[in-house]
């Protein structure tokens, strides 16, 4: 079949392409073996903050004595497997389906591999087969599928994924979470405040290490203070089930039992089975080497008419990277030139309670590069705004500036709406705001984002 345009893989970004190339009037097929959306609405970004939503709100019932009276909180998690079952459709695309095709796109089930630079053959789940030739683009969007360690005794065990959590209709009454990444303190802290004795393992020295070391210094008082136990820098050498559920345990000699084991350890791409090496591009690397529109490279220069985007390119696994880099996608695809892709004010935010909202570089990254760094901390606790909230008010801000170019390379937020607060933080570093303005704002009283402005003012001082 002739078209003008093939998408592989239809998570957020690959819909988004496919469905934009369509209203601008392409033959677009979009290609996606298992459901249209991909990881983020069904087993992602969606029903994993519906659990935080029921988190977050079990939370504040227990918070309200002391404070506006009293509250008997019963925690259910049926009504949270129920909400979850109605953003997910019950796990049906249908909806998507039928969106991508009255914009005028074509949708083929199936698992898609290169078999040329411009073809792509598409294995259907009855194993039938459609070569599609594509004259103006092809898109690899093919995302990430959870990662499990090589531990000995893992394999084969009935060990849960984000998606087998999130799947859920009840709460286990123990939970053993293997990583204590966004996957694993989000779905952890969700399924303990449902009344899970959770216990969470991370092999590095700290939770969330990608962030500043002040989130997890705050995630392991508060999640701590919460019930959970939390072990960093911990080595699980051995996994067992049986009937009473999973025993893991550690090098130093801990040794953890629960009903339930949730691997939170990452994610990993399967590039080989997308067929890259007919590009030239290693089938076993982890990430689709791309240039700055999401042209994808290889060792042997460009592969004109291939695009690839999302988590495969490894700029950063979340729905925001790869919604944007579907705009580049798009106006490459479409010619219409733009802005190349830049990475420097990448945002993200762990929904823990408090949230760890963060932008752009940590002091140790931007220290790494070299810059002349100075940082600054504010904490929300002893803000105005935290004394008024009082219980459930841990937090800070926290500005990392270049003082050469006197700009905020890189920023975190960790408090009771740490994410909200962050967009403030995200259009400073993203736009260069200079320093000089940031101290003349006037912020806000008394809200929490005002701690930025306590904050500049320490770095000018
Ligand atoms: C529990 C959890 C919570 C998350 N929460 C957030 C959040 O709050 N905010 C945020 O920004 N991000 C979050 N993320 C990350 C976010 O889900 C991913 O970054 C995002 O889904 C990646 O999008 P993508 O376009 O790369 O593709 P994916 O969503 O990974 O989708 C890829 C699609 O490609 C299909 N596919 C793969 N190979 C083939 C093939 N050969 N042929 C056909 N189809 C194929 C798959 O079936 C899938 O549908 C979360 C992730 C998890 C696991
Ligand atoms: N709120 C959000 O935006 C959000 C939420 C969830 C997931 N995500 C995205 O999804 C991706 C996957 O999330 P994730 O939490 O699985 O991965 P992650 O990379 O964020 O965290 C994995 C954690 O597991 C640890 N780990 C690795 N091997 C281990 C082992 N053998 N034993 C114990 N710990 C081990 C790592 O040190 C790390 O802290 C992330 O990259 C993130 O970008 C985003």
């Amino acid at each position: 079949m002739h078209v003008d345009a093939v998408v592989i893989g239809l998570g957020p970004g690959g819909e988004e392409v496919a469905g934009r190339l369509a209203d601008a009037g392409l033959d677009v097929v979009g290609v996606d073996h298992r459901l249209v959306g991909g990881e983020c609405p069904y087993w992602g970004c969606i029903p994993s903050k519906t659990v935080v939503r029921g988190a977050d709100l079990v939370a504040e019932g227990h918070r309200i004595p002391g404070m506006a009276g009293t509250a008997m909180v019963c925690a259910d998690w049926r009504p949270v497997a129920r909400n979850i079952r109605e953003v997910t459709g019950d796990w049906n695309d249908k909806a998507a389906v039928d969106r991508l095709v009255s914009r005028g796109g074509r949708f083929l089930r199936g698992t898609g591999r290169l078999t040329a630079p411009d073809e792509v053959t598409v294995e259907d789940p009855d194993g039938g087969e459609t070569i599609l030739r594509a004259s103006r683009a092809i898109v690899i969007a093919t995302g990430t599928e959870p990662a499990a360690p090589p531990i000995p005794g893992l394999a084969g065990t009935p060990y849960w994924t984000n998606r087998e959590a999130l799947e859920t209709e009840g709460a286990p009454t123990s939970l053993i979470v293997l990583g204590g990444g966004a996957v694993g303190l989000e779905l952890g802290q969700g399924f303990s405040r449902f009344g899970t004795a959770v216990t969470v393992v991370e092999a590095a020295p700290r939770l969330v290490p990608m962030e500043e070391p002040e989130a997890d210094e705050l995630l392991m008082r508060i999640l701590t203070a919460d019930g959970l136990a939390v072990h960093t820098g911990a080595k699980v050498v051995a996994v067992r089930h049986d009937d009473g559920g999973f025993t893991a345990e550690c090098e130093r000699g801990e040794r953890f039992t629960a009903e339930r084991l949730l691997v939170a350890t990452g994610r990993r791409s399967n590039l080989g089975r997308v067929g890259v090496g007919v590009l030239g591009i290693d089938p076993d690397a982890r990430v689709m080497p791309v240039d700055e529109r999401m042209r994808v490279v290889s060792a042997s220069g460009s592969t004109p008419g291939v695009w690839a985007l999302g988590d495969i390119t490894g700029k950063g696994a979340f729905t925001h990277v790869s919604l944007y880099q579907a705009d580049l996608v798009i106006n490459g695809v479409l010619g219409r030139g733009g802005p190349p892709a830049r990475y420097h004010a990448l945002p993200r935010v762990t929904f823990t309670d408090p949230e760890i909202g963060a932008v752009g570089l940590t002091e140790a990254q931007a220290r790494e590069r070299g810059l002349e760094v100075r940082a600054a901390l504010t904490d929300i606790a002893r803000s105005t705004r935290g004394r008024i909230h009082r219980t459930g008010n841990q937090g800070f801000v926290k500005l990392v500036a270049d003082t050469r170019e006197g700009v905020l390379v890189g920023a975190t937020s960790a408090g009771p709406t740490g994410g909200e607060v962050l967009g403030a933080l995200a259009v400073a570093v993203h736009a260069r705001v200079p320093l000089s303005d940031l101290t003349q704002m006037i912020w806000a009283y008394p809200t929490f984002h005002r701690a930025i402005g306590e904050a500049i003012r320490q770095l000018s001082a």
